[in-house]
């Protein structure tokens, strides 16, 4: 009797202080998002339209580097995450972008995104300086594709058609982004299919607890209702609907298939070239082997600089070149 009420007691307890735990995250939570709206943006704002009139509606973005240096804010002492980084990119041109890791890949799309702005240098869209455009128009014309991406407590039709807000009750159009974005099968195979609604507590598992927080992050991220390469599909239909919003010229795809098996990830790499009318596309990836005969320029990033640019024959005749070297260890390693 007294070990039964003893066992109760405890378990009251721990229920209790597993209760407080979450309240506790749920405040914090909060305090993050209230936080946020004291956040400014320190990236000035342009006041031209893109496109502009003289752009034609249906072109792709075209992109210039002049000499584009940049260090993080915060980051360490002089060091430069780009380090004089020039190159053009014309409209409608598929780029691969190479090179280890830190070499500066993801902070280069950063920028094309206007994410940051150089440290010195310059980055011209159409010919303008990106800084003088509408931020709200340069986001309208630029889709990405990220590992960072997030999904919502929502369910699966509005997690997808959040690409393109106008559109998001439209059934049809949900389920072909559901399917180009490889989608379609697991979703299928979910007893609420489309409407499924997505987990509070697990599927923000990112912002819901501090990053720092790693073991908190694991511990959520096993619980989590959608795994890895089924958010990434998720992530990827959502860009496929935000095409149907016509609005897109650029597109930023950097390491937006990590988590997919090799098919997946071809496959989806194939979805996004098929869609290119119209689009610039910049594709991130360490397993480019499969996507060089389709690139017009690879570019080749070394720490932190652009060491080689041009078309995969042109770069495979440099034998001891830095994407000759990638270019054998990813085969080596995704291909065997
Ligand atoms: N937010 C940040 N603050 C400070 N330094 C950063 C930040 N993000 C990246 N860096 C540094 O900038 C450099 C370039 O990083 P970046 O992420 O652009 O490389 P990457 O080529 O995309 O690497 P990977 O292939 O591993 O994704 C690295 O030295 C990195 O440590």
């Amino acid at each position: 009797m007294f070990q039964h009420s003893e066992s109760i007691l405890r378990r009251a307890f721990e229920n209790g202080m597993h209760e407080l735990g979450e309240l506790w995250r749920g405040i914090n939570f909060m305090k993050r998002i209230y936080g946020l709206s004291n956040i400014t943006n320190i990236i000035k704002d342009g006041d031209l339209p893109y496109p502009t009139t003289h752009q034609s509606e249906v072109a792709g973005m075209s992109i210039d580097l002049r000499n584009v240096s940049f260090s993080y804010p915060g980051g360490k002492l002089n060091a430069k995450a780009l380090d004089d980084v020039p190159f053009s990119i014309k409209s409608g041109q598929l780029v691969i972008l190479v090179g280890s890791n830190g070499s500066g890949k993801s902070t280069l799309v950063k920028l094309l995104a206007r994410l940051y702005d150089a440290s010195s240098g310059q980055v011209l869209v159409d010919g303008q300086d990106i800084q003088g455009y509408k931020m709200v128009d340069l986001r309208r014309a630029t889709a990405s594709l990220t590992q960072d991406h997030h999904l919502y407590p929502l369910s699966l039709s509005e997690n997808i058609g959040l690409g393109n807000p106008t559109q998001v009750s439209e059934t049809n159009m949900i389920l072909d982004a559901a399917k180009k974005g490889g989608a379609d099968s697991f979703i299928a195979k979910l007893k609420q299919g489309l409407s499924t609604i997505l987990d509070p507590q697990t599927v923000q598992y990112s912002v819901m607890v501090q990053a720092s927080d790693k073991t908190q992050v694991e511990k959520l991220k096993k619980t989590t209702d959608i795994p890895g390469g089924e958010r990434q599909r998720v992530v990827a239909s959502r860009t496929f609907m935000r095409f149907t919003s016509g609005t897109v010229k650029l597109v930023i795809a950097d390491e937006g298939s990590s988590a997919l098996d090799p098919e997946g990830e071809w496959e989806l790499f194939k979805n996004l070239r098929e869609e290119r009318q119209g689009k610039t596309m910049v594709f991130v990836t360490h397993r480019f082997r499969h996507l060089t005969k389709f690139a017009n320029v690879i570019l080749c990033m070394k720490d932190p600089r652009l060491v080689e640019s041009g078309t995969h024959n042109k770069l495979m005749k440099i034998p001891d070149g830095e994407y000759f070297k990638l270019y054998y260890i990813q085969a080596k390693a995704f291909d065997s």
